[in-house]
């Protein structure tokens, strides 16, 4: 494990792109947070700068996501590039091979305990994922410690593993994570050819920008400071897409 760097960082530099393998978290590096999962937009301007920088890159881009893949895929429609859902557990390679994990049996009795909770509980949000369940509270902050103990709870019971994300809870299949995403996907020749760069701003990024500074590249953290195995930072999501535009040669 590199040290990590409590220190203010440095934005990224104008050329890290040149022969990267990029990979991009979604929620919180290419949209805005929202209240809801199904609230966050793609525009059709995200949807050409993707576009844009898969093609400079030869191919060389994929979201790595804890969303479920196929959700993303969808959202970015026809010209979806790699993407890797489900915290490292779902493979949508851009060239049409798909690998995914079994769903563990002990899901659906989480799902029903969710599901119970999120009914009983004003602003709690169930979401279903092909292999995990999830309980949002952003919509009320107040029931975090009651999600928390439900999130533990049922991990343990079902031998689940128990993933924090921001103002989230869930439960899901074990095995892998952002980190085994992109060593995965850095053993494709294709994505061989380049230095690893990954952009994230969750908790749950940590272990990919463990993993491409282990494979000689970068991270990028999306938002405030803090303790990280990253080695550059960008505020905020505008600056992300200002960012990429400049690299990708076109205007966001
Ligand atoms: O790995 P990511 O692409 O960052 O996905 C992480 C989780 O993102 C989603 O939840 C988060 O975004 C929601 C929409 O902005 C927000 O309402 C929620 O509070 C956030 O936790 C998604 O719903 C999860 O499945 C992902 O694991």
């Amino acid at each position: 494990m590199p040290d990590r760097h409590p220190v203010l960082l440095m934005p990224p530099p104008a050329d890290l792109l040149d022969s990267a393998s990029l990979f991009l978290d979604f929620d919180g590096t290419l949209v805005e947070l929202a209240d809801r999962p199904d609230g966050v937009v793609v525009t059709p301007v995200l949807v050409d700068l993707i576009r844009a920088l898969e093609e400079k890159l030869d191919g060389r881009l994929a979201l790595v996501s804890g969303r479920p893949a196929g959700d993303l895929t969808a959202l970015f429609g026809d010209r979806a590039p790699s993407v890797v859902g489900s915290h490292g557990m779902e493979f949508h390679w851009s060239d049409g091979r798909r690998e995914q994990a079994e769903r563990p049996a002990g899901l659906i009795a989480a799902l029903a305990a969710m599901r119970a909770f999120t009914q009983a509980n004003d602003g709690a949000i169930l979401e279903d994922k092909p292999l995990g369940a999830a309980v949002h509270y952003r919509l009320n902050p107040a029931l975090e410690a009651d999600a928390m103990a439900l999130g533990e709870r049922l991990a343990a019971e079902h031998g689940l593993y128990l993933q924090h994300g921001k103002m989230m809870v869930e439960v899901r299949t074990g095995g892998g994570d952002k980190g085994s995403a992109i060593r995965t996907l850095m053993a494709d020749p294709r994505f061989a050819a380049g230095r690893p760069v990954f952009l994230g701003d969750d908790v749950t990024d940590e272990p990919g920008f463990s993993a491409v500074a282990l494979l000689g590249g970068a991270g990028v953290l999306v938002g405030d400071p803090r303790p990280t195995d990253a080695r550059y930072r960008l505020e905020t999501v505008s600056g992300v897409l200002a960012w990429l535009a400049t690299a990708a040669g076109v205007h966001a």
